[in-house]
């Protein structure tokens, strides 16, 4: 009987998945239809995978398993031929020389079989890791090219391709095996056939028909129900990704390290424990119910279909020599249609799982749909004007809040806007949708009066060089980590020393130099502190600005550098972003106040606008938010001391950076 896969264990569950794909309320023969055309269109998307295989090496695997399914067939015939010469062979006083010629082939066929047992397995693993390739080509075309960013955000576009990445990471089988799988059936079924043709000739074609059917009901049966199992299975889709995260999340090196200090691991070993428990308790009842039951029903078929075949056997043999050859071919015979009543082990649970793995890769595909491009894409102006939010509504897809309603901002070109607001106000949001991670529900967003959307998304986020919050830490070299800015640039090692130097990285590049590995994973490796690593994200930006981006986003740039390093940095602001269109998102005020252009966000709406003085004297949002901040370092303010915060204050204090650098 067939096992679950590797690596399918064990969520909790608020309710039992459904037991079919098919809907309710439909009569009994209507969703038998639909799920037997659901599991033909299932093979028929196996078979046409076949060709991602090569022709040679399918050509090669088809002949090794039929070669495998009729050599048996031949040994049958060989020893059955040997076993009607042995009494006369006896009776003739030892004359065996009869039985040399059936012995010797049924030793060569038997040698030939034992030879191309392991081709078999090899061929297989080659068609595999052909078909594999293909589709996890296709997996990454569509979660980083083809799909819209905000599709990999949607729970159930990320259950289909947790089952699909699990394929590929080999902890259930992989389209791959499916289509190795199906191609391992060959042998199996040309060497019934093969039977079937020798009881149709020695027997009588009845003999055949009903060894056929036999064999036939109790596959179909068998079949059926590891399908049902498997369906059933693929109903917990998302448990099993919650569960793969408590199994991972205590032992991975990030969150390894806290689960230790918390002395957290008891309670991840007792959940994933308990979660394991309640989710393997439902599929071995299921299985029971599923494998174990009709198990009985079908031995029943099968002894039936063994009896009736044998009672033909023994009224239609004929005796003689004639018939002991015959009673020699046709028992073994037999015997192979009988075999069909248990799982194929170089083929069922392959072909099962790896379709369902196939058809969470197809799922994905059709659910995350593909980043509408325009057929005539207008090119992306160099700005002049700047980028401009025009009435723009945005919720994020099943939250019940609107992050914005009905936003209007322009970010000027060539200067740079810094973007304030609460935790919570939007601001990385704004960021995803100048990205084009999300689109607006309603209003557009224009860069120099062009749409966004009449862009090729493509085009228009090379022209983006982002920082985000949650910016990629590649265990890379610390050269490859900042050329990734512009990875469509030929290596420019130059631009790359400059981009580090530009972002207050040249100690990090003194320190561990440009080859180097930024993982302590790795031999050789080095990891980087939060704020160096910062730095780096940094020059991988500058360096694409240095590549052609134009415009500059900076989600929270200085959020981890040290009082020192910040006041380096925003020393610095005002040259890194000269010349570019910039967006600065930041709590900290010391590099807020140094932006041209000044918004506040809130209530999903810009609240205020404006540079640093003028919002100073306005009094509003800002300047309270600004006092609250310089409060926190300088609580009792020296009544000498210049107010920095007065509302009337119409100069802006130089002296007040290295203050504000404390700030924080
Ligand atoms: N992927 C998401 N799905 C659903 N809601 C989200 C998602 N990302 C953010 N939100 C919600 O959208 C709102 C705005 O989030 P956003 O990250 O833009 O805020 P922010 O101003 O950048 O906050 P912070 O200052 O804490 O970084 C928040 O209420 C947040 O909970």
């Amino acid at each position: 009987m067939t096992s679950a896969p590797r690596g399918t264990s064990a969520p909790r569950r608020a309710s039992a998945p459904r037991r079919a794909s098919t809907p309710r309320g439909t009569s009994a023969p209507r969703r038998a239809i639909a799920l037997l055309r659901a599991r033909t269109a299932r093979w028929l998307a196996i078979v046409r995978l076949l060709p991602a295989a090569g022709r040679p090496l399918l050509a090669a695997a088809l002949a090794v398993n039929l070669a495998l399914g009729l050599l048996p067939v031949a040994f049958m015939i060989a020893t059955a031929v040997a076993v009607s010469r042995l009494p006369r062979a006896a009776a003739d006083g030892g004359h065996w020389d009869a039985l040399l010629t059936p012995l010797v082939t049924a030793l060569a066929v038997f040698l030939l079989s034992q030879v191309l047992r392991p081709f078999q397995t090899a061929v297989a693993e080659t068609v595999t890791r052909a078909v594999d390739g293909h589709c996890a080509h296709r997996m990454l075309t569509a979660t980083t090219v083809d799909a819209p960013p905000a599709a990999l955000d949607r729970p159930e576009a990320l259950d289909r391709l947790a089952d699909a990445r699990s394929a590929f990471d080999r902890a259930m089988p992989s389209p791959g095996d499916a289509v190795a799988g199906l191609v391992n059936l060959v042998a199996r079924y040309s060497q019934l056939l093969a039977c079937l043709v020798v009881l149709a000739v020695v027997l009588n074609p009845w003999t055949a028909v009903l060894a056929g059917a036999t064999a036939l009901v109790i596959r179909s049966v068998n079949r059926g129900s590891l399908a049902a199992y498997v369906e059933y299975w693929k109903g917990l889709a998302g448990e099993r990704r919650k569960s793969a995260y408590l199994r991972t999340a205590a032992v991975d090196a990030s969150g390894g390290k806290e689960v230790r200090l918390l002395g957290a691991l008891p309670w991840f070993r007792a959940r994933y424990r308990a979660e394991a428990v309640e989710y393997l308790a439902q599929l071995w009842k299921e299985r029971r119910r599923l494998l174990l039951l009709p198990f009985a029903g079908l031995a029943l078929v099968a002894l039936v279909g063994a009896a009736g075949n044998l009672l033909v056997l023994a009224t239609a043999v004929p005796p003689g020599s004639d018939g002991a050859l015959a009673l020699a071919l046709t028992v073994q015979c037999l015997l192979v249609p009988l075999r069909f009543g248990v799982y194929f082990p170089e083929s069922d649970v392959q072909t099962q799982y790896g379709m369902l793995a196939h058809q969470a890769l197809t799922d994905f595909v059709e659910q995350a749909g593909r980043e509408p491009v325009p057929d005539r894409p207008r090119p992306v102006p160099e700005l002049s004007e700047g980028i401009a939010f025009r009435g723009v509504d945005f919720g994020y897809p099943g939250a019940d809040r609107q992050v914005y309603r009905g936003l209007d901002l322009v970010l000027p070109a060539n200067r740079s806007t810094a973007v304030i607001g609460l935790n919570g106000a939007g601001k990385t949001t704004l960021v995803k949708l100048l990205a084009r991670v999300h689109e607006p529900v309603a209003g557009r967003i224009e860069a120099d009066g062009v749409p966004l959307t009449a862009m090729d998304p493509t085009a228009w986020r090379r022209r983006l060089a982002v920082v985000f919050q949650d910016f990629n830490r590649y265990d890379l070299t610390l050269a490859q980590n900042v050329a990734l800015g512009a990875p469509h640039r030929p290596p420019d090692r130059d631009a790359v020393t400059a981009a580090l130097a530009r972002a207050g990285a040249q100690e990090v590049l003194d320190a561990v130099g440009p080859d180097t590995v930024l993982s302590a994973a790795y031999q050789g490796g080095r990891d980087l502190s939060g704020g160096q690593w910062q730095r780096v994200a940094l020059a991988r930006a500058l360096y694409a600005v240095d590549s052609g981006a134009e415009v500059l986003v900076l989600d929270e740039p200085t959020a981890q550098l040290d009082v020192r390093a910040e006041v380096a940095f925003y020393e610095r602001f005002l040259e890194l972003t000269r010349g570019t269109t910039s967006v600065i998102i930041s709590h900290r005020f010391s590099t807020v106040r140094r932006a041209d252009h000044i918004v506040v966000v809130e209530d999903g709406a810009v609240v205020e606008h404006g540079d640093h003085d003028s919002l100073m004297r306005e009094g509003g949002r800002y300047a309270t938010l600004f006092r609250l901040q310089a409060d926190r370092f300088d609580p009792a303010p020296d009544e000498s001391a210049p107010d920095e915060s007065a509302p009337d204050e119409s100069a802006p204090d130089e002296s007040a950076p290295d203050r504000e650098g404390a700030l924080r």
